[in-house]
């Protein structure tokens, strides 16, 4: 599901649907001094946009040709790290009539963080909004602004923000986890995964979906369903229709009635339509059902309407796919060439996670070694690498005032690739994290963004990443199959240039687990079984057991499986079909 986008920086900040946890962050620095080259030489105490060095800026062009020498749009980011190095912390550069300042250093974010009002934006995006339009839909927390982005987010912001809340999705997290190392088992073919990429935007889909819709999509099953593709095939068109609509008036397609903007239309519309069907499922529920459900939740304590409750929805589920499957690639290469950092993340998996037994957000708690191999992965090799914020008001920043409008470009890959904020930057060093005495300045590293519009699903994104890595971890070693280097390309998020050259070797001496049974529905409260599990009879709560083979007793109805007869399974002895599929 990559996206196609290879437009210009703002669209690409659109995408950037991402943020971090600076919201409580204490000042670092009072000040902001910015070295020699980053002043202007005659900037006496700068001020003025004008005075902001950059590239070469060019009648009509600006520095859009400069850039076409850089490698165009898909080495964006590399550019724009050169940039940085060349003209400093701040610098400003003009694309066509698209001007933005891009900010590269601790202090200039801590002082916009501090500065931020109540209502920070992003840059605009303009076709979602006018489709909108079109169909009288409402907007979600990617384009939304002002008091009603505020009342949106406010809504969300509990169940996804709130640690102990996004602990609770470690069922479902766990329920798709199982599936996806079954599937890769499937298509492992001498420990490599053809197309590793496609297969986790699967898992992030269904991943997103069930905590969403509560609705499994069998994505990861053999045959996909028809609905399913299409559901997948309408966000794919749409996130590649976009951003030739960022880069073009969209007033001008619309009136035109152009192949772009048909096709985006018709996949939002596809979106819409697939979306409303599950929504409308969770939000009629009546009496105490609806309490237990995510969106009811959430639809019933806030003044959403369905219509808002639609929007969304929806972008949360956009937000969430790519940009939760690539850093995942990302994290998955990293350790491939880290024997170092995976055995001792594995040793830590071990002495956390209870042989047998499936990784919780519980233990999560206990594994910092996890934490920062993420940490890591995304400092090295971010998924977005940068977002946007337009002024609402005169800023200073450094030493310069910038007037209302600007757009600053946060860019959250030159700050990890910053020496000067990370020694031997290159290398992935999850020990830095861990430091007793860390002299890593918290806003040197934001790939989920910063204060309040940050990413609302950084923690569900993170949750999902460490419960992936402990899954991948205990059951394989991730291998580095070439050592040739590996590039980053821009296509909306950063992807790799090539194939990964990774392969997963199973590690041996470890239990089987091709057993694992799930009971997390609200339908089946708990089951007792006869186990090879362990001695006699084990109350099994929503929680997990792992042993053989794989039962996923999600509907006890929907399995047709009684809960007299789940009591006699022997786990391990048992040859069990459900879902259609053997197991054992
Ligand atoms: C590793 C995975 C992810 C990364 C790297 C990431 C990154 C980001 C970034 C950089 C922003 C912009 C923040 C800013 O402007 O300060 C953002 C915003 C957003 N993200 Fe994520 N994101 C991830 C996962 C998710 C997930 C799982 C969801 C959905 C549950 C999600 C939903 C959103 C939404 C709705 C916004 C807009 C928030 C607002 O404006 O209030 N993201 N994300």
């Amino acid at each position: 599901m990559r996206t196609q986008i290879q437009k210009a920086p703002q669209i690409l900040e659109l995408l950037q649907k991402k943020s971090v946890g600076l919201q409580h962050c204490k000042p670092t620095s009072s000040v902001c001094v910015l070295d020699a080259k980053d002043a202007a030489p005659s900037a006496p105490c700068g001020h003025t946009l004008d005075s902001i060095p950059g590239p070469t800026n060019w009648p009509v062009f600006g520095s859009l040709i400069q850039l076409l020498f850089k490698g165009g749009l898909k080495r964006q980011h590399e550019a724009l790290v050169d940039y940085h190095k060349k003209f400093g912390k701040i610098f400003r550069m003009k694309l066509g009539s698209f001007e933005s300042v891009h900010i590269g250093a601790p202090c200039l974010l801590e002082s916009l963080y501090r500065k931020e009002g109540n209502y920070p934006q992003r840059l605009e995006i303009k076709p979602w909004k006018a489709y909108r339009d079109l169909r009288d839909e409402a907007y979600g927390l990617l384009i939304l602004e002002g008091k009603d982005w505020q009342r949106m987010r406010s809504a969300f912001q509990q169940k996804l923000m709130k640690p102990t809340e996004v602990m609770k999705l470690d069922g479902k997290i766990n329920e798709v986890l199982a599936d996806f190392v079954k599937r890769i088992e499937v298509v492992r073919n001498n420990g490599k995964i053809k197309d590793l990429d496609y297969e986790l935007n699967k898992w992030s889909f269904e991943t997103i979906c069930f905590v969403l819709y509560d609705k499994r999509f069998g994505l990861l099953q053999e045959h996909v369903n028809e609905e399913a593709t299409n559901f997948i095939a309408a966000i794919k068109t749409m996130m590649s229709t976009f951003g030739a609509m960022m880069v073009t008036p969209v007033e001008l397609h619309k009136s035109l009635n152009t192949k772009t903007w048909q096709d985006h239309t018709a996949a939002w519309d596809r979106i819409f339509s697939t979306a409303k069907v599950y929504i409308d499922k969770k939000l009629n529920k009546q009496g105490s059902e609806k309490e237990e459900d995510f969106l009811c939740d959430i639809y019933h304590h806030s003044h959403l309407t369905k219509k808002e409750m639609y929007a969304a929805t929806t972008e949360l589920q956009i937000g969430g796919v790519e940009t939760t499957a690539n850093s995942m690639l990302w994290a998955i290469f990293n350790l491939s060439r880290s024997p170092c950092a995976q055995g001792k993340l594995l040793q830590e998996i071990r002495s956390v996670v209870p042989a047998g037994q499936v990784p919780t957000a519980e233990h999560i708690r206990n594994m910092p070694y996890l934490k920062a191999c993420l940490k890591e992965s995304m400092r090295l090799t971010p998924s977005i690498p940068f977002t946007s914020r337009t002024l609402d008001k005169e800023t200073m920043l450094g030493d310069y005032t910038l007037p209302k409008g600007t757009v600053l470009v946060i860019n959250s890959q030159a700050l990890g690739a910053n020496e000067e904020y990370f020694d031997n930057g290159k290398q992935f060093l999850p020990e830095r994290w861990l430091q007793e005495k860390s002299s890593i300045n918290p806003f040197a590293h934001v790939p989920f963004g910063i204060g309040k519009r940050m990413c609302i699903g950084r923690r569900l994104a993170e949750l999902q990443l460490q419960l992936a890595l402990c899954w991948l971890v205990q059951d394989y070693e991730i291998v580095a199959t070439d050592m040739e280097p590996v590039e980053a390309v821009h296509f909306g998020t950063l992807v790799p240039s090539r194939e990964l050259p990774v392969a997963f070797k199973r590690r041996s001496g470890k239990v089987k687990s091709s057993l694992f049974v799930y009971v997390a529905s609200s339908q089946v409260k708990s089951v007792c079984l006869c186990s090879a599990l362990k001695k006699k009879k084990t109350e099994v709560d929503p929680k997990f057991f792992r042993d053989k083979a794989v039962i996923t007793l999600q509907k006890k109805e929907e399995h047709g499986l009684q809960h007299k007869k789940a009591k006699q399974y022997n786990t391990s002895k048992t040859k069990l079909k459900l879902r259609g599929r053997n197991y054992q």
